[in-house]
């Protein structure tokens, strides 16, 4: 039998909290995970930032060869050209090793797969020309195609890195958007979009204190969450929805301006959207086969002691960060999408009727080039 061949393979992750690209080199065969290597971010400047915000907000009704986007997404795939050099030669020096593909997730700018429409911008053919490297891509059209809600896509990524983790296991990354992925002793899957994370806090952090995001959740910890408009938000129908189900990064704009959110001060509201995302997270629990033995919380919501401190406080089982599994909570989601990038290429399956709802385990992606 032919030995399966594991690529040497620099994930690329730029999420919806818009701050910049996670680059990750890891060494897969997309079942498994043989070596993790170095990992970075290549931060967004501020109007790379501010651009792919008005991107999102333009995103329904924009037109595929607009100008303004043309020009964002050269300069959005310029850093993650920088990150592959980066990452490329910081593992050359410490371990030796090359790179032979990416794994480029790009950025998601909208997301309806109700409607039949995900969209994910970044120019493929120029990192592949400024890298010199073969590229996975477009990884969740396919899905959303076949009807699929195209997200989450990590889930199978996880349990490759999660082999010699305790189960039942949550592993719950808190980014612009929640996500969970359930993976049960018998192996079974299960993975959906909590609700909001950080998406909201981080608009609110900017509106009321002009920063990117409340850092270490000190507005969060001096506020205190009002009673009146958590109840009225866990009434949106997204809570009680059985999975599938995904989220737009501004699908509860409308939802917390409604419930009253924006009439609550800095602190108060703050610690309202930070209950509101451990309160989304208990909801997706209760859609769970079984309680997990322990959540393994990712993404940028881990270092939110505001948010960790409330989601253990609505969640029976311990909260820890990652890394309390040696995984790294930062690096995470590249890391993934160098998993799906090897499971690409070898046209396995990226989701399945338990994450995405597809009807039936499902490849996807394209590649780019040629694996010699
Ligand atoms: N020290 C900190 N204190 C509070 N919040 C933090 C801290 N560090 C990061 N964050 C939060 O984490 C966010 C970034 O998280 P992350 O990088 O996981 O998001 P993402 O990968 O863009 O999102 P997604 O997973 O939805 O694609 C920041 O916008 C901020 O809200
Ligand atoms: C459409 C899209 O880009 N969704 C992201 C977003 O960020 C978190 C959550 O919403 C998750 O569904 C997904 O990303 C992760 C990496 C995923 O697909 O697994």
């Amino acid at each position: 039998m032919l030995a399966i061949r594991t690529l040497r393979t620099i994930g690329l992750m730029s999420g919806t909290s818009l701050d910049g690209v996670d680059a990750a080199w890891v060494e897969t065969d997309g079942e498994s995970v043989s070596r993790l290597g170095p990992a970075l971010t290549v931060p967004y400047e501020p109007k790379l930032r501010r651009d792919l915000r008005l991107l999102l907000d333009a995103a329904p009704d924009l037109h595929p060869q607009d100008e303004f986007l043309a020009d964002v997404v050269q300069r959005l795939t310029q850093r993650h050209a920088e990150a592959v050099i980066r990452v490329r030669d910081e593992t050359r020096r410490t371990l030796g090793e090359d790179t032979e593909l990416l794994g480029f997730h790009g950025q998601t700018i909208l997301h309806r797969p109700d409607e039949g429409r995900t969209w994910q911008v970044g120019d493929a053919n120029l990192l592949a020309r400024m890298t010199g490297l073969t590229v996975a891509h477009d990884f969740r059209s396919a899905d959303v195609r076949a009807g699929g809600q195209g997200a989450p896509l990590a889930p199978i990524a996880h349990v490759a890195l999660a082999s010699n983790l305790p189960k039942p296991l949550a592993v719950l990354n808190l980014g612009g958007v929640g996500n969970v992925t359930f993976i049960g002793p018998d192996g079974t899957l299960l993975a959906f979009d909590t609700g909001p994370a950080n998406g909201p806090l981080d608009d609110w952090a900017r509106k009321s204190t002009g920063r990117d995001y409340d850092k270490d959740g000190n507005l969060a910890a001096a506020g205190t969450a009002d009673g009146a408009v958590l109840a009225r938000l866990m009434q949106h129908p997204y809570l009680a929805a059985p999975p599938p189900k995904s989220l737009d990064r501004l699908d509860f704009c409308r939802a917390l301006k409604e419930a009253g959110a924006d009439q609550l001060s800095p602190p108060d509201g703050a610690a309202t959207l930070v209950a509101f995302a451990a309160i989304c997270v208990a909801s997706a629990a209760r859609h769970f086969p079984e309680p997990p033995m322990q959540w393994l919380v990712t993404g940028g919501g881990r270092r939110n002691p505001a948010m960790m401190k409330a989601l253990s406080a609505v969640l029976s089982e311990p909260v820890r960060p990652v890394e309390v599994a040696g995984w790294n909570g930062d690096a995470l989601e590249a890391q993934c999408f160098a998993v799906l990038a090897a499971r690409v290429t070898r046209g396995l399956p990226l989701s399945y009727p338990t994450t995405t709802g597809v009807p039936w385990p499902l490849a996807g992606g394209q590649v780019l080039g040629a694996l010699l």
